[in-house]
This record gives C-alpha cells, structure tokens and sequence, in this order.
C-alpha cells in the first residue's frame, strides 16, 4: 500500500516513524533518533518565493558519505550523447524499441532517443524510451541532470524513491526531481514506455489565462507519496547521470533510507484521465498548446524550454472546420509519443510505443489518408476515443543518438505523398 498527498507543489510534512521529523527548526543540533538532516534544493536558495523549491530530508546516513563513483558501461543505450553529423531536416519516426534481453531493468533498458542542449547548461530536455524485464534490486539511480517524467505505455512501473513511493499504469505519469534516488519495481513483470528527462527549469502547472482560475490539469490531482524507507544494510550500487554520462559507486546500504521529509520539492503521480480536456464549441482547430499539462519555462517569455502536452480523448464539434491538426511548421520542435490507440493526424504507422519527430520549420500535419477522411467527414459531433498521444514540445531543436538515426522508419517522408493540387478558377 502506498499513501499520497493531494496538490502540486505543497509544502508537506511527512515521517514514517513518529517523532522523526524536527519541529519548529529544520537542522536541529541533534535530529530525533541521529538522524542526519540534509538540504536538497531544486531551485537557487535565491529563488523568488513563488518558484522556490527544496525539501529537508532526515535520514538514516548522510548522502555524504560514499566511495569515488567511476563510469558505468551498463544501460548501452542510456546517454550516449548525440551525433555530431549535420542533422538533415527531415520528419522522422520510430516503431516501438525491440524486446530487451532477459534479466534488463529499467535502467538498462532505457534507450535515449532524442535530446537538445548540454545539461551543464540546465537548459534542455531528452526524449527517452524504455523496455524492461526486471526489478532493480540492489541498485539505485539518481539522474543529477534533469527531473525524471516517467509515461508509462505498458505495463506498470513502481518508483522506490527517497521520499517515498509511487506505483504508475500506462495512463498516469510520475515525476522525479533531479537528484531524487530510487529503484524501479515491475510489478507486471514488464513494461515499456517513454522517460522526457528536463535539464530546464523545473516543470509547472501552465498559466490559464482567460480559461481561468480551473481547468487543464487541477494541482489536486497531483499526489506526492507519504515518507517511506529501507533499513538495507547490503551492498547498493548507485548509478548516476552526470553531465551527459553514467557513473556508478556501491555503498554499504541503501540510499532510499531517508525516515522523514518535508518542503515542496518530490515526486508526483498525476493521472491524465483527470486531464479537464478544453477545447473549440464553435469552429477552428486551437494551438495544441490548450493540451498543456506541464511547461518549463525558458528564459524567453512564452516560450516553453519543454512543454507536457496530451492528446486525450474529447469531443469533436468544431463546426465547418478541418478538425484533425492542421499543416504547420513551427518554430518550436516537436517529439510525439503514443500511449495507446491511434492519432487523429496519423492514419497507420505510428504505433503506440513509437515516438515521431518534427524538428523546427519541418512542414508536417495530417497524412494522405487521414487528410480525405477528415475532408470528407461529416461535421457531427464525434468523440475521439480509447486514445492517448503526447508531445514534448521545445524551443530547442532536437538532436538524434546514434541509435535513433540508424532505426528510424525508412520512408516517413511518403505519408505525405499524392495530395492532390489545388485546382485554380480558369
Ligand atoms: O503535429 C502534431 O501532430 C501535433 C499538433 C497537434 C495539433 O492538434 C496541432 C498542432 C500540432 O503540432
Ligand atoms: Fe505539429
């Protein structure tokens, strides 16, 4: 059983003994039962207020205390940079990863797809999927490079983590702050899915504007678990992404041993059925941007470092309008994952498990097939159901690892073959 706690970024109180966490101080001369007490800052100390994030964690040892970490050359496919080539400008899509190999936990079996930015530069976002068999057991990972959006596409995923712990099923999402240890459980004994790694600005309910002060997603829906630990005193390997690469030291415990938190930086779960989906009653089709569950700010006003958009399933009524996406190039770059069903703007070929990429100014939209169903259809109401896509939307435009280039779909470029030519008044 896990317990959680309702709204998105609350300052939380949370101990899973009683008595362990400090009152009225956060580093007593001598914290309830030694426990060590530590800072984990997610924003500047100098943050303002509103956007400041940092939680005190008490725990069993200090994070201080561990061995010189030295490469880790598990996870091959986890991180290995991206190409230096020249990257063409072209529309690029993926089918779903192959099975991993037995004995594969989710660390190892993450594949980085797409990524911009240098993460020394905490500015970026990295598009990763991942296939996995097996628990991590005596393993740990902390990712020092970005905050973690797990979007699970099979199977569920449970996340052992510092502040305690979180079971997400292909349909919810889950978060985990830079820095924020923990093991990955399968408790269907498989699963597969996408990781959007954000080395920007921590991720935010977006602004609502005119839609006002309700809508998209609600801060209480999002649920941060309750304090939980691991009194494990056996050899722990922790795995860390740092700069770019992995790193790995083994302590003599388990590092997921903090006994009592609070403050307003941890992890989350966030089910997008409760998504309070917004749209047109009257005619157009509106900038995905209304889908927006999550922005990262960059330092450009409006324009997002990463956005978490969703594609869910709603009510189509847009009157004397072409209802599927529309043709566009945009400045913003945009990678697109599929959780299940299928896309309004892709007839075939994009599976759940597969991502696409349309990189800055890449002309896409609707393809062949699904542009003369939807010019033909007849504008009743229709309802867009058992579907769920998402884009990761940036301002910096994507760049492939060396595997993403060599298994991309040979022909993506031809479901935009045969339109047919505007025929003029003569
Ligand atoms: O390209 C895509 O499929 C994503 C997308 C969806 C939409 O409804 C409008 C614009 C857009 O980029
Ligand atoms: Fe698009």
């Amino acid at each position: 059983m896990t317990d959680y706690l309702p709204g998105f970024g609350n300052h939380v109180s949370t101990e899973a003994v009683p008595g362990a966490l400090p009152i009225g101080r956060n580093s007593p001369q001598r914290p309830p039962f030694g426990l060590y007490a530590e800072q984990l800052s997610g924003t500047a100390f100098t943050a303002p207020r509103h956007e400041n994030r940092r939680s005190w964690l008490y725990r069993m040892r200090p994070s201080a205390e561990h061995p010189p970490f030295r490469r880790y050359d598990g996870a091959p496919r986890f991180a290995p940079g991206t190409s230096a080539e020249p990257l063409a400008p072209n529309r690029l899509r993926w089918d779903p990863i192959a099975a991993p190999a037995p004995g594969t936990d989710l660390i190892d079996g993450l594949t980085t797809m797409l990524a911009n930015r240098d993460p020394a530069s905490l500015e970026g976002v990295a598009v990763h999927v991942y296939a996995a068999n097996r628990d991590m057991v005596d393993r740990v990972f902390v990712d020092t490079d970005g905050e973690l959006l797990f979007v699970p596409q099979a199977g569920q995923v449970e996340l052992l983590t510092e502040l305690g712990r979180i079971v997400i099923a292909p349909g919810q999402i889950a978060l985990v702050p830079r820095g924020v240890r923990f093991r990955a459980l399968l408790p269907d004994g498989e699963a597969r899915g996408y990781v959007a790694e954000n080395h920007g600005s921590l991720f935010r309910l977006p602004d609502l504007g005119p839609i006002g002060a309700n809508g998209l997603a609600n801060p209480r829906d999002f649920e941060t678990p309750v304090a939980w630990y691991e009194d494990v005193d056996r050899p722990t390997v922790l795995i860390q992404k740092y700069l770019g690469a992995l790193w790995q030291t083994t302590l003599d415990h388990s590092p997921l041993d903090v006994v009592a938190w609070h403050g307003n930086l941890a992890p989350w779960r966030y089910d997008l059925a409760r998504f309070n989906t917004i749209n047109t009653v009257s005619f157009d089709h509106p900038d995905p941007s209304i889908f927006t569950v999550l922005t990262s700010p960059s330092d450009v006003p409006g324009r997002a470092n990463a956005d978490f958009v969703i594609f869910p399933p709603r009510w189509m009524v847009a009157e004397g309008t072409f209802r599927p996406p529309w043709f566009h190039r945009n400045v913003m770059s945009e990678a697109m994952g599929l959780i299940h069903g299928a896309y309004d703007a892709k007839a075939e070929g994009f599976a759940p498990g597969g991502l696409s990429l349309h990189n800055l100014m890449s002309g896409h939209g609707p393809d062949v097939a699904s542009w003369e169903k939807a010019s033909a259809a007849a504008l009743t109401p229709h309802r867009i159901e058992g579907t769920m896509a998402f884009m990761v939307e940036s301002c910096w435009p994507y760049r492939l690892t060396a595997h993403a280039r060599d298994h991309a779909q040979p022909d993506y470029d031809a479901v935009w073959n045969g339109f047919p030519k505007a025929e003029l008044p003569r």
